[in-house]
């Protein structure tokens, strides 16, 4: 579905990706995790194209999308959520949901939307400003599912957040898997990845360091705590 295949990076002379080369298969969830600076984000920026200091190829269906601009790799279905989840402040829940061009016929109408997220719903008419960390992480993943994403790119979904919306947001992406969405995410918390995801990667200087499938985590709970310093 999505393959990454030797992608580096630089910030200037600094490189912080060494050929990084990684997969997702339709319908699956695969975490990146790794320390503060590992290379993370920057990876995810890649895949979508916002990141230009970069070399290697990306594929999504089988298709190379490595020449793309952002805008057109959401339209072949990729979708991010940034750690700053990108909600306008001044703009309503619902001018947020239906503000980026639908891909097709989109599995997830305003209606569906709604019905998966019933405080969007509570909450149609807010300013994005007034929404909580919680509530501005459902609107940045609602959105991107509306807009007809079939690969999600999470930066850190669950940082800072309460774990009663940690668990919400486990819901939601399993039910994401349930409906053929693949997802990429970033994310720190090893309990909560091993809840949602199928398979790991764990990222170190700017390389991966290791791949294990989800059950195969207890196995190497030590290596990817020492790893990540936990
Ligand atoms: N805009 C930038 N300019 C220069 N260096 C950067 C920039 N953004 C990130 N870096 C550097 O690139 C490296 C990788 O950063 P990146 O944010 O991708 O890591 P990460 O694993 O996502 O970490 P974090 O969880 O802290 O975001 C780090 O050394 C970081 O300092």
């Amino acid at each position: 579905m999505l393959e990454i295949t030797a992608v580096s990076a630089a910030y200037g002379e600094a490189r912080v990706l060494h050929e990084v080369s990684l997969r997702v298969g339709a319908g699956e969830v695969v975490t990146l995790v790794g320390r503060n600076g590992a290379g993370k984000t920057t990876l995810l920026r890649c895949v979508m194209g916002l990141h230009t200091q970069a070399t290697g190829r990306v594929a999504l269906e089988g298709q190379d999308i490595t020449g793309l601009p952002p805008h057109r790799r959401a339209r072949r279905g990729l979708g991010f959520v940034p750690d700053d989840r990108g909600v306008y402040a001044q703009l309503s829940v619902e001018e947020n949901l239906t503000l980026p061009p639908v891909r097709g016929a989109s599995p997830w109408p305003l209606e569906r939307v709604y019905d998966t997220f019933p405080v969007l719903a509570a909450r149609r008419r807010f300013p994005g400003a007034k929404l909580s960390g919680g509530e501005q992480q459902m609107l940045a993943l609602a959105r991107v599912l509306r807009a007809g994403a079939r690969v999600l790119l999470c930066d850190e979904p669950t940082e800072g957040l309460a774990p009663v919306i940690v668990q919400q947001i486990g819901e939601i992406i399993r039910d994401a898997k349930q409906h053929g969405v693949s997802v990429l995410l970033i994310e720190q918390n090893l309990r909560f990845a091993a809840t949602v995801a199928d398979r790991h990667y764990l990222l170190a200087q700017g390389r991966v360091a290791l791949e294990v499938a989800n059950s195969g985590i207890q196995e190497h709970e030590h290596e990817l705590m020492a790893h990540l310093g936990l």
